[in-house]
């Protein structure tokens, strides 16, 4: 299932603005990769390029390639919406449908799929996706009750089964945990470590020992100065970048100096 990226000089604009310059950057299968950098630097314009979410803003595009286990997800033959349903998303705040059931949002990106199916089967993708995301014995005495009545938590958790419904390659999760309570960020991170068996997770977040406790490498990125693009600065495994990283930047920012 868990597919690696590969980016070459990926070129990124908001109409005329280019928000982020010439990334080069290998992703690894199965491995969680950590975005970290100072706001505006283009983290999640990033993050979301490499599920061509960027284009749905009118006059966003991009230059340079983004290869999925060697497939170019900007081929001219390629549906971008079925590169975001091999390359899944989690946003910051939970976000289920609200006036869905449980068992309906883990099944809304089939129902958008157009995909007629049994209702065993229906059962089973829910059942599934509920344990892989770590809320199956939470939820499973009330799978028809509106999604909106679990806990922010749970609500995020609903929002990765809703993710991995539709078995993608892989997460990309925009701090997902940002607008979470500690424990409820413990479970995701304990629940993140466990889906990179299966899944090639990306994930960009503010929190330094939160990139620390979940990431196989980090990237970096910075920018020169407002109005000026985002650059990705250094990627390595994540305990050398928070050891001993290349650029001073990096360190600088790491320790907390700025950002
Ligand atoms: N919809 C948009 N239209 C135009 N410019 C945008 C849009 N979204 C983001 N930008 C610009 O692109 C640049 C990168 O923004 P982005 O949100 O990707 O940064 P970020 O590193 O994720 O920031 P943060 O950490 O604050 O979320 C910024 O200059 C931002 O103002």
């Amino acid at each position: 299932m868990a597919k690696s990226i590969d980016v070459s000089d990926l070129n990124i604009y908001y109409g005329d603005f280019l928000a982020v310059e010439g990334v080069t950057i290998p992703v690894a299968a199965r491995s969680v990769t950590a975005f970290i950098g100072p706001s505006g630097c283009g983290k999640s314009t990033f993050l979301r390029s490499l599920n061509r979410m960027h284009e749905v803003i009118r006059g966003a595009r991009v230059d340079g390639k983004v290869l999925v286990d060697g497939q170019d997800l900007y081929a001219d033959d390629m549906d971008p919406v079925n590169v975001r349903r091999m390359i899944g998303m989690v946003f910051q705040r939970p976000n289920p449908f609200p006036t869905m059931s449980i068992a309906e949002n883990v099944l809304a990106g089939q129902k958008l799929n157009s995909k007629r199916m049994k209702k065993s089967e229906a059962d089973d993708i829910v059942e599934r996706s509920l344990r892989s995301a770590g809320l199956w014995n939470e939820v499973k005495d009330r799978l028809d009750r509106p999604g909106s009545g679990l806990s922010g938590g749970q609500q995020q958790r609903l929002c990765i089964a809703r993710a991995i419904a539709t078995q993608p390659e892989v997460l990309l999760m925009d701090e997902p945990c940002s607008a979470l309570d500690p424990i409820s960020t413990s479970v995701i991170e304990d629940l993140i470590h466990e889906l990179k068996k299966d899944y090639t997770i990306v994930i960009v977040t503010h929190n330094m020992q939160q990139a620390a406790r979940v990431s196989d490498t980090t990237a970096f990125f910075n920018l020169a100065g407002v109005g000026q693009p985002g650059r990705l600065i250094e990627h390595g495994p994540t305990e050398k970048m928070f050891s001993n990283p290349e650029d001073p930047a990096t360190e600088a920012y790491i320790q907390g100096r700025f950002g």
